[in-house]
């Protein structure tokens, strides 16, 4: 949802950024490095500490790196395969190093091994929602269908409730219960958008069999050289 209504608003706002950095000789790959250095940075310094206002401020920072790094390659009218296999295999890393420090703090210092299994499911289902989208498409299915919550939305709903959790360090009483209620939230959606997805490829794969038997017609053809392709 927010990559169909966010995505729009921000390119806006972000496109003379990255025309700057275009302008001092920046590539769309040394900010997409960069970006994911300072999100895990932000994540494994910061949040395994129970610093969670100050690792959302750095997170924060670099997280939009994601969306100036397209951008910036769209407006060299560079944008390539390359690009878009560094940026969603980069995504995947700082996801896991977000969640992944949330399951450093509760395994610690935060001392609650529920919501430590919690964030850990955060972090795998969101890596195997993506996966499904991944995987359909190097069969040559379309997936035709985002789910509720995409990585757009795990994102905003674990750091607006992460930085707002962290205002308890400056004596905002009760705020610290925001992080559990999000990582939930996103632990339950996730679960739902894997069942959205997986339903969605069940359907187009039986139909794109059908239809390439003999006398249906010829089924849609991703990157891949068969229907099975490559795990
Ligand atoms: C007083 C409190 C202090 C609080 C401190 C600061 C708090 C700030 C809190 C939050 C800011 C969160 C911002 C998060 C922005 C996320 C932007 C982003 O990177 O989105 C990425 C997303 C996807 O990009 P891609 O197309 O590159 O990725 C694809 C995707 O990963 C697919 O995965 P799947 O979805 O399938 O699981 C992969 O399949 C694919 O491989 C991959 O390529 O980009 C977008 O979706 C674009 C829309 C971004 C919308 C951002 C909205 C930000 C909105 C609100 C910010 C709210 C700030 C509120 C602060 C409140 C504090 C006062
Ligand atoms: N280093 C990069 C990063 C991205 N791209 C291209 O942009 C697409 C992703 O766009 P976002 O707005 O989500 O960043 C990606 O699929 C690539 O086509 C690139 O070329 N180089
Ligand atoms: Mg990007
Ligand atoms: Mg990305």
């Amino acid at each position: 949802m927010l990559n169909t209504y966010a995505r729009a608003f921000f390119t806006r706002v972000l496109t003379p950024f990255a025309a700057l950095l275009l302008r001092l000789g920046v590539s769309p790959d040394a900010v997409t490095l960069v970006g994911t250095g300072g999100v895990m940075a932000g994540a494994l310094v910061f949040y395994p500490q129970g610093e969670f206002f100050w690792g959302t401020v750095v997170i924060t920072l670099f997280v939009f790196s994601d969306l100036v790094d397209g951008n910036m390659a769209r407006q060299l009218g560079r944008a390539s395969r390359w690009g878009a296999f560094l940026d969603s295999t980069l995504d995947r890393v700082a996801d896991a190093a977000i969640f992944g420090g949330l399951a450093l703090w509760y395994a610690g210092g935060g001392n609650d091994l529920t919501l430590c299994a919690v964030s850990l499911f955060c972090l795998a289902s969101g890596q195997v929602v993506s996966y499904t989208k991944a995987r359909g498409e190097s069969i040559g299915l379309p997936v035709a269908v985002n789910g509720l919550v995409e990585r757009a939305e795990r994102l905003v709903i674990s750091l607006v409730a992460a930085g707002f959790a962290g205002l308890e360090t400056f004596g905002v009483p009760y705020i610290e219960w925001l992080l559990p209620i999000a990582l939930w939230v996103v632990a339950v959606g996730s679960l739902v958008t894997l069942g959205q997805r997986v339903v969605t490829v069940r359907r187009e794969a039986a139909e794109a069999d059908v239809a390439a038997r003999p006398g249906g017609t010829s089924p849609q053809r991703g990157n891949s050289s068969s229907p099975q392709g490559e795990a």
